[in-house]
């Protein structure tokens, strides 16, 4: 399995064509950067593109860097593909996937081309077959890393609305997500079109964590602080995790499987959940402490 635990609140979108992007994101706070050679990159500035992504993918210290490459019925894909294999990036983003064989076309050629072992594959998840065939895609490889929903491609194809709660999409993000647990994926929600509407965005991620999301992908730097709040486990959280699985620990030394703790009863169940907020809060600090 590909997917290595860190986190994943905030993976900011940029345009491989954009150099002064490219370059700016080397201070932003983002836990992770998806340099983009698809929907954002216009025809003529591809190329171009590719050679910009590859030689900046190394440049991000701690944030987890993927290559948004082109689709395989495109004339860009293969060589982004190709191109991404050999890069510094920890994993190429595949768009559009709707099989299993997609993934493994495209492992062909990242392996073909030298990838390292470590780097993994994520997939878009944005098309009606796509997500009906979620779970085939998510066990087609071992490199699997993750899924991120592309709920713009998804909305056209549906013919379906952005609206406040979602509805159109429930289904979808569903899902998406129980494949990706099952397989062990992380799994990041889509992007928030509209930039003048930062209470709409809070809500969207609020309800993206509430869905189990690990992190939102993001459009524009100045999501990243709010994206980074809501996907990360409160101050409250973790010290009620803390509290938990000290107790249950100290139930489990007297030969109870159970506690009550606050008028609470506490199970395994509880002090597993407790013990990933807890890494999850550890890590964040770490990230940090490394961006000093
Ligand atoms: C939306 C934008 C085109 C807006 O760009 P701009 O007008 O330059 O914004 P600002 O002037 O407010 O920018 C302020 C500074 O921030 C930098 N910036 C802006 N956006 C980014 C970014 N994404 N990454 C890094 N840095 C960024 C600017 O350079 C300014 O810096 P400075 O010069 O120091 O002032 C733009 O934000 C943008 O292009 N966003 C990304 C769009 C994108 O990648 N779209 C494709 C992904 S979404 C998708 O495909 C969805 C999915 O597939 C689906 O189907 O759902
Ligand atoms: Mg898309």
């Amino acid at each position: 399995m590909a997917t290595v635990s860190r986190p994943r609140r905030s993976v900011l979108y940029m345009p491989g064509s954009n150099t002064r992007a490219l370059e700016k994101a080397q201070g932003l706070a983002a836990d992770g950067l998806i340099l983009d050679l698809e929907d954002a990159v216009a025809p003529d500035a591809k190329v171009e593109a590719r050679a910009n992504v590859v030689a900046a993918a190394g440049s991000y210290g701690q944030r987890e860097v993927l290559i948004r490459v082109n689709g395989l019925n495109t004339a860009w894909g293969f060589e982004d593909i190709a191109a991404a294999a050999g890069s510094a990036a920890h994993g190429i983003l595949l768009p559009k996937v709707e099989s299993a064989d997609a993934v493994r076309m495209a492992e062909a050629i990242m392996v073909n081309a030298g990838a390292r072992p470590d780097m993994a594959i994520w997939c878009m998840m944005e098309t009606p077959l796509g997500i009906l065939h979620a779970e085939e895609i998510a066990a087609a490889s071992p490199r699997l890393g993750g899924f991120v929903m592309g709920t713009s491609d998804l909305a056209k194809d549906l013919h379906a609305e952005h609206t406040p709660m979602r509805l159109p999409f429930v289904t979808s993000l569903g899902l998406c997500m129980l494949a990706a647990r099952a397989y062990g994926l992380a799994m990041l929600d889509g992007v928030y079109l509209n930039l003048s509407d930062d209470e709409g965005f809070k809500d969207h991620c609020r309800q993206g964590r509430e869905f189990g999301f690990d992190g939102k992908t993001l459009i524009h730097p100045k999501t990243i602080d709010a994206a980074n709040e809501a996907f990360a486990p409160s101050p409250a959280e973790v010290e009620w995790s803390r509290k938990i699985i000290d107790a249950h620990a100290a139930a489990t030394a007297e030969g109870k499987g159970v506690v009550v703790v606050d008028g609470k009863l506490v199970e395994n169940l509880h002090v597993v959940n407790a013990k990933r907020l807890v890494a999850l809060a550890d890590q964040i600090e770490a990230l940090k402490a490394a961006a000093g």
